[in-house]
């Protein structure tokens, strides 16, 4: 990383001192001149120390920049808020050090927790400057320049397909917008455990690291500077970077000052000459002498124009949550949120609730959702067990990383707690072991969903809400669609939370939504499918599958679409994890319309089906025997379709084998026993059926074994004929295609003979008949030959 090191002789290992190469004296021993003169030349000179150790930043650092400094985004008003969120996450890592080591704050000035921003309009710089925990050399190196973090890539790819840059924030990568209106940066800063080092760059790739020998030292903190581009001159007004700090740092939890310059006026003695003056001037003077020569005694002042220089406090820092719900108003919870979440987009949080937990463990509590998810929310979903939520005690920042303070469904969240009941001089790790945090999540577990339920309860296209008054309605209007966005957004955590939180399943059962055969196009909840359940039907159908449009073409839905059953579309692949733990809602089981076992209603023609078609399931299922398939019933479900093989109840749906395929490492040796077995499904009112149970009774009658052997003679030189057919299909003992001795059912007779092959002729005949399904959810057009072809290649393979 380190460039220029050979030319400038610098030995690797042992940077020299930046000392030795300046002459330059320790702090307190430079005279003022001294200071000035070099600080001058910095600044003039606009180049990077010579004398100072060079890096280059890290590749993708330096896109980064490349895109920011040469970016026409054109608010740049953002790079105040990002140093300043900056500086008061510095401030509350020494607060929060400081927890259990009084010292490390040290003493005097250095001990105020608070951030400065100073103008210097003739140099055009602009500073901020914080009391925070500070970087040693070391982290000015890796923190500012040679370690990208996993948000610069994500960041830069956004920003080439057109991102807003205002969200730089929300990618960890925030400190590089100052490149937006500053040509040259300086970073000083002294952290306990180091000497004063100064950092600059001027963003072309390279970036230098000097120890600090002529700027003041900071006692403990990062001052950074700003040397600003001739464009971004505005920056050096107060008004503007009052009215900035209002906007975006409203609520920075320690005290924003900046250095102001007014003129006053000011009481000065007056000289003797302006006061004779004065009294000649003044006839009145004259009327009452007692008084006036009391007066006279008193010295005489003017008042003159001055100009003053003092601190302006520049925010309130009363913290939103510990005021009551009551006096904050709407547009401060958003502003608030945009400060919190670092999401400066422009819409609002979708919800959410503010509170405070009374009894044995006391805390009060901020919760949003969100207007959207963060672009990496399900990476490394199970690796990472932080939440979103800041957690204080007695307002002390204590950590926004800390473990299981809700579960990892809903780490979406966003927020804040401060916790009364939690000890405050003890360790994170002990703090993270402390009894009353499995209350704290319990409680926040209970309003994050209360507050999603609302979501849905306030948006009037809600199923829930459709015996609401027109009225009513009208004042919801706002929320309309607010749920399916959220759906959209977050849907996949509720689903995950099923999945994870059985204490919690039922609630969240209530937030699922989906698309049915009778949502058209809208989403539905569980609620809404229960009060549109037919008289007597006891289960919920739903089937999985890639996508709804292939859904819709599933035989499995035949009959029941046509009975006018609702089914379920569930088509994310987390689906097939949801409905192995959502076994039931509302004391109705759910039922995968795919799998063995469906019941709709009383079939009392089944019994004689059952009957009438028992030869062919006989031998169909003795042709299957060496298959994974373990019986061959007769279909409730097939209206069109000859035939569907159905997985069992137990075992993985066919969509589910599909997905767990389709995983990278996924060893198909140890699946098999989760592969569930095949059932095939006939559907009796089919032709191509009825008929197999003709030719079946017929062989019967000859005598001809599901294995073929006895084979019957085509009718001219009386060897058996062997269909066409692809090779390992175990379907020849059926003759199919075969010309029959004696007398031919009515129905060959329709298709005529074509073609030297019977086969042929057979297969064209029924092929205008059926369809036949040969995988999950797939119908294609086949002959009845194909059809079983299929048959066997998809019961063996699926
Ligand atoms: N004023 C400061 N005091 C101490 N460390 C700082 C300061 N400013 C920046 N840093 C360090 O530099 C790192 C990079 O800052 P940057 O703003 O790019 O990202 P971030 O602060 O991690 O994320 P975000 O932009 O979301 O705040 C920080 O993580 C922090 O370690």
């Amino acid at each position: 990383l380190q460039v220029n090191a050979e030319e400038s002789g610098d030995d690797l290992a042992n940077p020299p001192k930046v000392e030795e190469k300046l002459g330059a004296v320790p702090h307190g021993l430079s005279t003022d001149s001294e200071v000035a003169q070099r600080e001058a030349e910095s600044i003039s000179r606009k180049t990077l120390r010579s004398s100072a150790e060079k890096f280059e930043f890290q590749a993708e650092v330096s896109r980064l920049m490349d895109i920011i400094i040469n970016s026409l985004y054109s608010n740049k008003d953002i790079f105040l808020r990002e140093l300043i969120s900056n500086a008061s996450d510095a401030l509350d890592k020494i607060r929060f050090l400081s927890l259990t080591d009084k010292e490390v704050l040290g003493e005097g000035d250095t001990a105020k927790l608070e951030i400065q921003i100073k103008l210097d309009k003739e140099k055009k710089i602009l500073s901020i400057r914080d009391r925070g925990i500070g970087m040693t050399k070391e982290d000015l190196i890796k923190n500012l320049g040679t370690i990208a973090k996993s948000g610069t890539s994500a960041f830069v790819e956004k920003m080439q397909s057109g991102g807003d840059l205002n969200l730089i924030g929300q990618f960890g990568v925030g400190f590089y917008s100052v490149y937006l209106v500053a040509d040259y940066v300086e970073v000083i800063s002294k952290h306990n455990d180091d000497k004063q080092y100064v950092w600059e760059s001027k963003a072309d790739g390279a970036f230098a690291i000097s120890e600090d020998t002529w700027n003041e030292p900071l006692g403990r903190g990062t001052e950074i500077r700003l040397h600003l581009r001739d464009e971004a001159k505005e920056y050096l007004e107060e008004d503007k970077l009052k009215d900035l700090v209002k906007k975006y740092s409203e609520f920075i939890n320690f005290p924003i000052y900046l250095w102001t310059t007014k003129e006053v006026d000011v009481e000065v003695p007056a000289d003797e000459e302006e006061s004779s003056e004065e009294e000649e001037s003044t006839p009145e003077a004259k009327e009452d002498e007692d008084t006036e020569e009391d007066e006279e005694k008193k010295p005489k002042t003017k008042t003159i124009k001055e100009t003053t220089s003092e601190w302006e406090l520049l925010n309130d820092v009363k913290a939103v949550w510990l005021r009551s719900p009551k006096e904050v108003t709407d547009e401060e919870y958003s502003k608030f949120y945009h400060s919190l979440a670092k999401d400066f987009g422009d819409e609002k949080p979708m919800s959410w609730s503010h509170f405070t937990a009374e009894g044995d463990v006391e805390f009060k509590a901020l919760l949003f959702v969100p207007p959207k998810a963060p672009h990496d929310l399900y990476e490394s979903y199970y690796n990472n067990n932080k939440s979103n939520l800041k957690l204080y005690v007695r307002r002390v920042f204590i950590s926004d990383e800390f473990d299981d303070l809700l579960p990892k469904y809903l780490n979406f969240l966003k927020g804040i707690v401060d916790s009364d009941t939690l000890p405050l001089n003890v360790s994170r790790e002990m703090l993270q072991q402390h009894s009353s945090l499995k209350t704290i999540k319990k409680k926040l577990i209970r309003k994050a969903l209360d507050m999603i339920r609302k979501i849905a309860e306030e948006d009037p296209d809600e199923y829930s809400n459709k015996d609401k008054t027109d009225e009513e309605k009208s004042e919801m209007a706002e929320k309309k669609g607010q749920y399916a966005k959220f759906w959209n957004e977050f849907g996949k955590s509720i689903k995950l939370g099923i999945i994870e939180d059985a204490t919690n399943r039922n609630r969240l059962a209530k937030l699922l939504r989906f698309e049915s055969t009778k949502s058209d196009g809208k989403l539905a909840s569980l609620d809404e499918y229960i009060s549109r359940m037919k008289p007597g039907q006891k289960d919920i159908f739903y089937i999985t599958g890639s996508s709804k449009e292939q859904l819709e073409k599933s035989p499995f839905l035949e009959r029941l679409t046509k009975k006018n059953y609702e089914v379920i579309f569930f088509t994310d692949p987390v689906d097939e994890y949801l409905m192995q733990y959502l076994m039931d809602y509302e004391d109705k089981k759910f039922q995968n319309v795919s799998k063995e076992g469906l019941k709709l209603g009383k079939d009392s023609k089944l019994k004689d089906l059952k009957e009438s078609f028992k030869e062919l399931t006989d031998w169909w299922k003795k042709a299957l025997e060496s298959e994974n398939v373990d019986s061959v019933k007769i279909s409730n479900r097939l209206h069109d379709t000859p035939c569907v093989v159905v997985t069992s109840k137990y075992g993985w749906s066919a969509n589910m084998e599909k997905i767990m395929q389709a995983q990278t490492l996924s060893d198909s040796s140890k699946q098999a026993y989760m592969r569930g077995k095949r059932v095939l499904e006939i559907n009796p009112r089919h032709p191509i059926i009825k008929e197999l149970r003709d030719k079946v009774a017929q062989d019967n009658e000859r005598g001809v074994e599901a294995d073929g052997s006895a084979g019957v003679p085509d009718g001219s030189d009386g060897e058996r004929v062997q269909p066409a057919r692809p090779q390992g299909v175990r379907v020849q003992h059926l003759q199919v295609g075969a010309e029959e001795p004696g007398p031919e059912p009515r129905r060959h007779r329709r298709g005529g003979r074509r073609g030297g092959g019977s086969a042929g002729f057979r297969g064209e005949v029924l092929q205008r008949r059926g369809r036949a399904v040969v995988r999950q959810g797939r119908a294609v057009d086949v002959s009845l030959f194909y059809g079983l072809y299929c048959f066997n290649v998809a019961a063996a393979s699926v």
